[in-house]
């Protein structure tokens, strides 16, 4: 289980076969492949308050998806806190694409100033990945400027020894930050320690060290990162990811885990609850999706989002279900999630 964060008691789960009665598994076309998927399951949540998200990723087990289901009943069941700001700024999702299909890439978050790119996909040697890394990033700087904003996403796929070399490579390129560079805090925070002492500035962000930490704050201890990226589904919803995000006295960026519109609408709320809100975020992923379930989907427009609760339109729910084998399978995990909240007494 993870470490409870101070200050936000979990929500009283509603009874399974509650959840069961109003969930919609839906499957939906991506653009072009995401971090190995060309099609997203979900399922959406209609409750009392709203519409509510679990998609937890397939690897995931059930005390994992437990905390991605408490985020879907607080948004479905409770709704979140006051917002303060009623437009949040969005990055570009730049996936692991070959460095000529950028602009088109590009082409689809209308407005951003920021780009996140893929790299360190599996797949190729490391040779390969590191020249088509630092050909993807140039191509990326080409269409943004010189004022645009750049950061990397490694998902954990560097050793520290292929984490500095590249970063070396692409500092020249100007980076925001890279996120997980490595899978680990410690190989991290020794990576920090190396850029640094040779002179290479490039921040580093910590995601998978927080979404699946048994202790998201065990971070800022270990000096292993700059910035922090908090996103609500991992995190159990928009109140915990608000205490994680003042608990660890570090600057945050909201980001997305491959949403529809509606598991985006929260990280909005997320966003636009936060104090400080100093990066874009990386809440711009409906325009990865081919299909959503929402007419009116939460696409960048002018490099921001508007901030608010979005609603699933029955007719797309039922146009994108997915097929029953997949039904049940969500059934499955939702049940086995469940099981693993404790009820408030
Ligand atoms: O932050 C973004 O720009 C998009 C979100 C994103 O990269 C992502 C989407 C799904 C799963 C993992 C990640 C990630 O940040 O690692
Ligand atoms: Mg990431």
């Amino acid at each position: 289980m993870p470490a409870t964060i101070p200050g936000v008691p979990p929500l009283d789960p509603p009874p399974v076969e509650d959840l069961l009665a109003r969930a919609h598994v839906v499957r939906l076309p991506l653009r072009r492949r995401f971090r190995g998927i060309l099609e997203r399951e979900a399922v959406l949540l209609e409750g009392p308050a709203g519409w509510g998200e679990f998609a937890p990723f397939l690897e995931y087990g059930p005390a994992e998806a437990g905390r991605w289901l408490e985020a879907g009943i607080e948004a479905a069941w409770h709704g979140w806190p006051a917002p303060r700001r009623d437009r949040v700024e969005v990055n570009a999702t730049v996936p692991a694409v070959a460095a000529q299909d950028v602009p088109a890439v590009l082409a689809a978050f209308p407005g951003c100033r920021t780009a996140k790119v893929k790299v360190a996909e599996a797949g190729a040697d490391a040779a390969t990945r590191r020249r088509e890394d630092v050909a993807r990033v140039a191509a990326v700087r080409e269409v943004l400027g010189p004022a645009g904003r750049i950061r990397v996403d490694a998902n954990a796929g560097w050793s520290v020894e292929e984490a500095e070399r590249v970063l070396g490579d692409l500092a020249p390129h100007g980076l925001e930050y890279a996120e997980q560079p490595c899978a680990t805090l410690e190989e991290m925070a020794l990576l920090r320690r190396r850029l640094a002492a040779a002179g290479t500035v490039v921040p580093l962000a910590a995601d998978e060290s927080v979404r699946k930490a048994e202790d998201p704050l065990r971070v800022a201890g270990l000096e292993a990162a700059d910035v922090v990226v908090v996103k609500v589904a991992p995190l159990r919803g928009v109140r915990p990811a608000l205490a994680v995000a003042r608990a660890c006295g570090l600057p945050v960026v909201v980001s997305s885990a491959l949403d529809t519109s509606v598991g985006i609408a929260a990280g909005t709320a997320l966003a636009a609850a936060l104090p400080e809100l100093p990066f874009a975020c990386g809440l711009g992923t409906a325009a990865l999706l081919a299909a959503d379930v929402t007419g009116a989907p939460l696409l960048p427009a002018g490099g921001s989002l508007p901030v608010g609760a979005v609603a699933a339109d029955p007719e797309l729910l039922q146009r994108f279900a997915a097929p029953p084998d997949r039904v049940e399978h969500w059934h499955d995990r939702l049940r086995a999630a469940h099981a693993t909240l404790t009820p408030v007494r």
